[in-house]
């Protein structure tokens, strides 16, 4: 497992791209074959993946966490962005088609990642925070999110949202955990942005059209910076930072939060004419 530091809210101020890229975006997930760990200082959430190709892939403990087994203390949440896949947790198989989701509560001792074609890897994203309590391992079909449908084509901004962890959804100690997918033609991702001093955020962007990019924006409203994302690239967002992005096509991204409440409206949002 990798650790990860970000920089304080006055260091990004003088960044060049190269050590804002270091603190802010995990390019290098998604390896096939792998399964690989990040242990980041953003709430200690822990951002990952697992894309299993010949043999299943277990999720191991990792000398960080001082545990007999990584939901010890924890909580999992995992989108599948590739192929159809499997996960097993403590003998029950879960089968994941793309885009679907499940929460790994705590307490779960063994899980382990699998493709059904191995020429065709099921591509696990992951993300993790401490946990309080055990709530049940539940799986999540596209259908069960909750879906909200947000902004305008004016205003190239038209997207829906699937809620699969939250509040009124698959219930968690502090994860809270969906995807966005922008429609054709939209491009600008949580525009007006906002932050959320409570909760930290990680956004891994996917489905991004061959050729394209996504630039996502983070800082303090009034000095932002921009981040080229690419295909499964990670933004880490500090409660003190915005998080949105406008792509030069339409795609999608997993967005994931934890701290000190679920409240998904409890947000502080700013004019689009204030940013700087
Ligand atoms: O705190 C909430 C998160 O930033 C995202 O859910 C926002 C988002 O997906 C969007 O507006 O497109
Ligand atoms: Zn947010």
């Amino acid at each position: 497992m990798n650790n990860h530091r970000t920089s304080s809210v006055e260091t990004y101020q003088n960044f060049c791209t190269e050590d804002l890229r270091d603190s802010y975006v995990l390019d290098y997930l998604f390896t096939a074959g792998e399964l690989q760990l990040t242990y980041t200082d953003l709430d200690r959430a822990i951002v990952g993946s697992a894309v299993p190709t010949d043999s299943a892939l277990p999720l191991p403990a990792g000398d960080q966490l001082r545990a007999d087994f990584f939901c010890q203390r924890r909580e999992l949440g995992v989108i599948n962005l590739g192929a159809a896949g499997t996960i097993t947790v403590d003998g029950t198989s879960y089968p994941m088609a793309n885009r679907e989701c499940l929460y790994i509560g705590r307490g779960s001792q063994e899980v382990s990642f699998a493709s059904d074609d191995a020429s065709s890897p099921a591509q696990f994203y992951l993300l993790s925070y401490p946990a309080h309590a055990d709530y049940p391992t539940t799986h999540a079909k596209i259908e069960d999110a909750n879906k909200l449908e947000l902004g305008s084509q004016a205003d190239a901004n038209e997207r829906h949202l699937y809620q699969y962890i939250h509040e009124n959804g698959i219930r968690s100690c502090q994860l809270v955990m969906g995807f966005t997918v922008l429609q054709n033609g939209s491009v600008w991702n949580t525009m007006p942005p906002h932050t959320h001093d409570r909760r930290s955020e990680v956004y891994c962007y996917f489905d991004i059209a061959e050729g394209h990019q996504v630039a996502h924006f983070m800082g303090e409203p009034q000095e932002t910076r921009v981040l080229w994302m690419q295909e499964k690239h990670v933004a880490l967002s500090p409660s003190w930072s915005i998080h949105c992005g406008a792509g030069t096509n339409s795609y999608a991204f997993v967005w994931g939060m934890g701290g000190e409440n679920q409240r998904f409206d409890d947000m502080d949002g700013f004019p689009i004419t204030e940013l700087r």
